[in-house]
């Protein structure tokens, strides 16, 4: 389902130039990914991207382009058959450290993730453990990843990370099936905010999801991002949700991306034809909302 948002982006070009002046927070290049079939699918080729601390960058491209393939590649997720079989990711620690994600596996690749690159997919609402409660399920994160946290600071926090994503604290006695849909996919993002994530993947976080619901979602991510200072890869087959939440957008097609560049650049002078076919299959980006891209400026306050 394809849900244009009707008012302005929250990202103006002039953020998006500034992005660029930042430091990189993760670095990818020439990253292939295949998954050893029968034949072998080339997943992902020669991919290359930077990502800047505190950046929005939206990945672009219709089913099967290979998204969630580089998205696992990044945080070492993929189990075979996909086999990563060339290139490099590098993610920049805030304390200066380089640190080759591909050499990470046992402890260290546990600590990495979600410590440092945190994922929430798009059926992750489902993944929520039924027979325990949300409290116990964001204290086993902690119990994991904060050894030395007292139960008082576990529940402190936790209560702190379900206001934070707009979740009534008292719902931590909850179970997964007594919360909507909406408000369990908020529980995941409050989970993978809870160790201060420097960067946050998002497959498709909010497609399951009604539309208004999702722009609530969608107003929560962003004001977390602008509070946290988190960078975010947002992985959606939407493009006029991605112009209006992303700094930067890469276009995927066939494995490769074809296009990179602001979204009001991708918007206003697309240079791949590819690019411009994607947009022109999105009625919704004429119009208003579309004016509203071109200009960068706000018409009203956004509803988001
Ligand atoms: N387990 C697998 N075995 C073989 N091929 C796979 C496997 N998983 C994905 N693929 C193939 O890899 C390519 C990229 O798939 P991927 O799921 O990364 O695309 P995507 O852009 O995220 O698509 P979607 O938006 O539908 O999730 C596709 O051709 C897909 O068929």
């Amino acid at each position: 389902m394809t849900t244009a948002l009707t008012t302005g982006p929250l990202t103006t070009p002039d953020h998006a130039q500034a992005i660029e002046g930042l430091a990189p927070v993760l670095t990818a290049r020439n990253v292939s990914i295949e998954y050893e079939v029968d034949p072998p699918v080339k997943a992902v080729k020669e991919v290359s991207l930077t990502l800047h601390r505190g950046e929005i960058l939206g990945l672009a491209g219709e089913s099967g382009c290979g998204k969630t393939t580089l998205a696992y590649g990044i945080n070492q997720l993929l189990k075979p058959p996909a086999l990563r079989t060339g290139g490099e990711i590098v993610f920049h620690d805030q304390d200066g450290t380089d640190i080759d994600v591909a050499t990470l596996e046992g402890d260290a690749l546990r600590a990495f993730r979600w410590d440092k690159i945190s994922m929430v997919f798009q059926g992750a609402m489902n993944s929520l453990n039924p027979v325990i409660d949300i409290k116990a399920q964001l204290f086993d994160v902690f119990t994991t990843h904060r050894p030395s946290m007292t139960k008082t600071e576990k529940l402190e926090r936790s209560r702190e990370l379900l206001q934070l994503v707009g979740v009534d604290p008292n719902r931590l006695n909850s179970f997964a099936h007594e919360l909507s849909g909406g408000m369990r996919q908020r529980v995941m993002i409050a989970m993978a905010l809870a160790l201060n994530p420097q960067v946050m993947i998002m497959d498709e976080p909010t497609t399951a999801l009604d539309v208004v619901v999702q722009r609530g979602i969608l107003r929560e991510i962003m004001r977390l991002r602008e509070q946290f200072s988190f960078a975010v890869v947002f992985i959606t087959h939407d493009l006029p949700l991605l112009l209006e939440i992303s700094d930067r957008i890469a276009v995927m097609r066939h494995g490769e991306i074809v296009e990179l560049n602001t979204s009001a650049n991708i918007f206003t002078r697309p240079q791949h034809e590819y690019t411009r076919k994607l947009l022109a299959s999105f009625p919704s980006l004429t119009g208003d909302r579309g004016s509203f891209v071109r200009s960068g400026e706000s018409t009203e306050g956004s509803a988001l």
